[in-house]
């Protein structure tokens, strides 16, 4: 890769391994992150997509394997490497990690205490700031058990972007939603990336609504990514692998439509 193209990626990930009793989950998995693009990760339930997600958020130590933050390598005993990382990035979890017993503003500021060496004033008002920004901020003293499910999602959010991050990291962001709210929360990610210009990988199942938001697209299958580029190429894409993947929804189509009319008579 020469030096112009790595100025142009945010992330860069090299051959990362990780096993857990020799059981390798990852084998070598690559990927690359141009600034200000949304990048989805595509695969099969239990491929390794968290564990690739938690290898770059530090949550998991890879086996082996190089990871480029802004051209720096972020080496396993870089301590300021590692912070500046932490401090550049945001992540939204499959959970949300909201604390349940502290207000939607003090879920906001969390981040802002923790990573940054402001006054008491300051991230009071930048948390404000956050919570406005996701249309939230008449919620801020309700607990999140006393927000809509949409709501979390957003107050997740808006403590991911509290600190303005270069880098936001999404797992799973629609787990156990309904095609409406997976959409909406598709919807809710792309329009932030665009307005804030932050990079943004998100890793999830569902292939209609990546391709449809994603300006790159990479599929983990058997510990490496088989596929990175654009949706155009993914859609079009002559590999087994992601052919299979890509036609599975068809093919259950097919399927219920080889069940024939049902007993009722309603089309099925
Ligand atoms: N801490 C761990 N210890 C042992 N095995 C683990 C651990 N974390 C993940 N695994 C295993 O690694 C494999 C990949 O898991 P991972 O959660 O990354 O899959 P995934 O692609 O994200 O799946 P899904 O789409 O269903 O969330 C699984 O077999 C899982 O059991």
């Amino acid at each position: 890769m020469n030096l112009k193209e790595d100025t142009a990626l945010l992330l860069r990930v090299e051959g990362l391994h990780k096993a857990f009793d020799d059981r390798a989950v990852l084998a070598g998995a690559t990927l690359k992150v141009p600034k200000g693009s949304l990048v989805s990760v595509l695969g099969r339930s239990g491929t390794g997509k968290s564990v690739f997600l938690k290898c770059l958020a530090n949550v998991l130590e890879p086996d082996a394997g190089e990871i480029y933050f802004d051209g720096r390598l972020l080496a396993a005993g870089d301590r300021v490497a590692r912070t500046d990382f932490r401090k550049r990035s945001g992540f939204l979890f499959q959970s949300n990690a909201l604390f349940d017993s502290m207000t939607a503003l003090e879920n906001v500021a969390l981040p802002l205490e923790q990573t940054m060496d402001l006054s008491a004033k300051e991230v009071r008002e930048r948390s404000l700031e956050a919570l406005s920004q996701l249309e939230l901020e008449e919620f801020k003293d309700r607990f999140p058990s006393e927000l809509s499910g949409g709501m979390q999602k957003r107050l997740a959010l808006a403590r991911a972007l509290v600190t303005k991050p270069e880098l936001v990291l999404f797992d799973e962001p629609t787990a156990g939603l309904d095609p409406l709210r997976r959409n909406a929360v598709f919807l809710m990610i792309a329009k932030y990336q665009r307005q804030f210009n932050f990079s943004a990988l998100v890793v999830t199942h569902d292939v209609p609504e990546a391709l449809a938001c994603s300006d790159r697209v990479a599929m983990l299958e058997d510990g490496t990514m088989c596929f990175e580029g654009t949706p155009e190429e993914f859609s079009v894409s002559p590999l087994d692998a992601v052919r299979n993947f890509r036609d599975s929804t068809v093919a259950l189509g097919v399927a219920i439509a080889g069940l024939g009319k049902r007993n009722d008579g309603m089309p099925v």
